[in-house]
């Protein structure tokens, strides 16, 4: 069977994830990259990749099966997504949670009118935990949910503060608040506010002579991503980040803890943790194995957008059906 050929637009931490997945998985190949930067200045770990400036992206439909948007949530899905639908299956990762619905809803648009498949908002929150909430809230309706991140580096959250203008680097640390991980664990079922259950940490390098008061208000002010936490921000240099920052380790988990029973004496517990040692690698395999689904449903001659919760496992996996069933032997 030829290889599902990928491309990726935007080739940050998470387009050097995706790159990465893809070499893993046998039933793929990497057909090239774009970028809005100068390609020659753009160094795939591929030695032999194509570079592309994002201003070809119409020029290869006939090279790529699906394009993975690597960009940021902040600025950049928004409108790469909905204009790479335009032109091919689309799979990214987009994770500003409160602005979802109105993500999937102008992929979905662009997806149909061109006749492609788009799934969005893949990785591990949205994504995985998205999905594990899901089936413990199925199967277990009587209950009360939990998520905890960290502690580590969100992309997202990094992506966001670098966007800020007199930014020049960051890394955010999410880190869960002990007390309310230690009352959930405990089984009490907490009452939890969002300010309750995680502080962020934020190291910024900022532009020589930049307005820090502002840069640090644009950051502890901003909605969905700091305005509703305890927020710190500590401007340090460039070398100082490289030193003592440079991994984009991260994890979590999703709690759900439910009772059965005639008058719910019986409780259950229902946990997924993640512990990466490399939050973009770890999302850009997901988003490679969303990227085989993709595929897959256009395949079947569908179209529009799709979210985690419209992928039957068996999509993402690269076993066949017969395959799949003797694993649970
Ligand atoms: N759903 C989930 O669970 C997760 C989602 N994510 C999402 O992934 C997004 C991307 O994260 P991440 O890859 O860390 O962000 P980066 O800042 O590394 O990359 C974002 C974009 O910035 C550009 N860029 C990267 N490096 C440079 C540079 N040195 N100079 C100029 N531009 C650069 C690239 O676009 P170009 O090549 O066009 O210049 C790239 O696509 C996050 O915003 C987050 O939303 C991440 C983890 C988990
Ligand atoms: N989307 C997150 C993935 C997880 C991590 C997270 C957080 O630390 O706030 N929220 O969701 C990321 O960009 O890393």
């Amino acid at each position: 069977m030829n290889p599902i050929r990928i491309g990726i637009l935007g080739y940050g931490n998470l387009g050097r994830g995706v790159e990465l997945a893809v070499a893993a998985n046998e039933d793929m190949e990497l057909a090239g990259v774009f970028t809005r930067r100068d390609p020659a200045t753009v160094k795939p770990y591929g030695a032999n990749v194509a570079v592309w400036n994002a201003s070809e992206l119409a020029e290869h439909t006939d090279d790529i099966d699906v394009l993975v948007l690597a960009g940021g949530s902040a600025t950049d899905l928004p409108e790469q997504t909905p204009a790479a639908a335009a032109l091919y299956n689309v799979v990214d990762s987009f994770d500003t949670h409160a602005n979802i619905p109105e993500h999937f809803a102008a992929v979905d648009a662009a997806a149909r009118e061109a006749g492609h498949v788009a799934v969005i908002s893949v990785g591990w929150d949205p994504g995985m935990f998205s999905v594990s909430r899901v089936y413990a809230n199925a199967i277990m309706p009587n209950g009360a949910d939990y998520t905890f991140w960290g502690r580590g580096v969100s992309q997202g959250h990094s992506d966001a503060i670098r966007r800020i203008p007199g930014v020049v680097d960051a890394r955010q640390y999410t880190v869960p608040v002990p007390e309310a991980l230690e009352a959930v664990r405990s089984g009490a079922n907490p009452e939890l506010t969002t300010r309750q259950k995680h502080t962020r940490e934020c190291f910024v390098v900022a532009e020589d002579g930049a307005d820090t008061a502002a840069i640090e208000e644009a950051i502890v002010t901003m909605p969905n991503y700091f305005a509703d936490y305890n927020t710190t921000v500590t401007f340090i240099s460039q070398e100082e980040l490289d030193r003592d920052h440079a991994g984009i380790p991260h994890g979590g988990s999703v709690i759900r803890t439910g009772t059965t029973g005639k008058d719910g004496e019986n409780t259950h517990v229902i946990e997924y943790s993640l512990k990466l040692d490399s939050n973009p690698e770890f999302t850009g395999s997901v988003l490679a194995a969303c990227a085989r689904a993709c595929y897959r449903i256009a395949q079947a001659g569908e179209t529009g957008c799709r979210t985690i919760f419209d992928i039957a496992p068996a999509l993402l996996s690269p076993l066949t059906g017969e395959e799949l069933r003797a694993t649970m032997l």
